[in-house]
């Protein structure tokens, strides 16, 4: 509340004109609505739901068991916290095409900018272990075409990722990803590219906006964003990173606390109490209640 001033047409707008410009842009995945305003405070244009994260906030990984109306409720609360465009993880859109098609709608009236679709079977996996399998590539291109149709804004982003490198080569995975393009998705991502010469080869076959994924402890190596914009990639994905690095101060906090019997010790590292306020922007809470509160009625009223 109070925490928006945009609509989600004017942000749809805004990521297909940010990603006109040809300049890379920097995803960072949240970890929960008041990231996302940290995110929007430090300058970041966009932001990215994690199917990964979106999981292991509840305790479960990463194979495909929130449901498509549990993260549309998380990306509605998301996007309420934010000006920010919002792109989510749909996994595999959750089933046959037309559960993908529902899953689009339903991520639509969600306010997010745009969502991205595998070619996964169910259960997926995360893109960066071994053991994946792909569906044949026609029924992915249904997934596609049926999302595509049950779009009702078309600035709404339809990205396809192609998990089929790993899988099938770097060769099926750009014919892949043609046939995506021509099935109407408006950009890919190509997961779990091998290296630079890879994401290069990629670039030069594929003519739409390519998402790279820099999430850390995968197959890749974490290119930096000069690299990746000298490459000719439109969006760095950072999926996870705000997660590792929260739950790796928890568990040293933890530690600590458990071993010295105080916090003392770690409140440099804390968030202080005004900070978390400014975030949450107490001030303009208090403003809006006294602009309700503070008049006097006439007399008789
Ligand atoms: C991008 C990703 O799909 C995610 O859910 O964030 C994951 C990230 C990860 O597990 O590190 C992926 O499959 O790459
Ligand atoms: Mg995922």
């Amino acid at each position: 509340m109070l925490h928006t001033r945009t609509t989600p047409a004017q942000r749809r707008r805004a990521l297909r004109d940010r990603l006109a410009t040809g300049r890379l842009l920097l995803m960072p995945g949240l970890l929960n609505p008041l990231t996302a305003r940290l995110v929007q405070d430090t300058g970041f244009e966009a932001a990215y739901l994690s199917g990964a994260v979106l999981a292991a906030d509840l305790g479960l990984p990463d194979i495909g068991l929130t449901t498509s109306t549990e993260i549309a409720a998380r990306a509605q609360q998301t996007t309420s916290a934010t000006d920010l465009p919002v792109l989510i993880d749909a996994d595999t859109g959750f089933g046959e095409p037309m559960n993908a098609a529902r899953t689009v709608q339903l991520m639509e009236d969600a306010g997010l900018a745009g969502l991205h679709l595998e070619d996964q079977v169910n259960p997926k996996r995360c893109g960066h272990l071994d053991g994946k399998t792909v569906v044949p590539r026609e029924e992915m291109t249904r997934r596609v075409r049926a999302a595509v149709e049950a779009r009702r804004d078309p600035d709404f982003l339809l990205m396809a990722r192609t998990d089929a490198r790993a899988v099938e080569g770097l060769a099926a995975a750009i014919d892949r990803a043609k046939a995506y393009v021509d099935a109407g998705a408006d950009a890919i991502f190509p997961e779990a590219l091998a290296d630079e010469k890879e994401f290069e080869t990629f670039r030069a076959a594929v003519h739409v906006p390519l998402l790279a994924n820099m999430t850390e402890f995968g197959k890749g190596r974490l290119l930096d964003a000069r690299t990746l914009e000298n490459l000719g990639y439109d969006i760095a994905l950072y999926p996870v990173t705000l997660l590792r690095l929260a739950m790796g101060a928890v568990e040293d906090g933890l530690r600590t606390l458990a071993a010295e019997g105080t916090q003392e010790s770690l409140l440099p590292r804390m968030q202080t109490r005004s900070r978390l306020y400014e975030l949450l922007r107490y001030e303009r809470y208090t403003a809006f209640d006294s602009a309700v509160f503070d008049f006097t009625l006439p007399p008789g009223a």
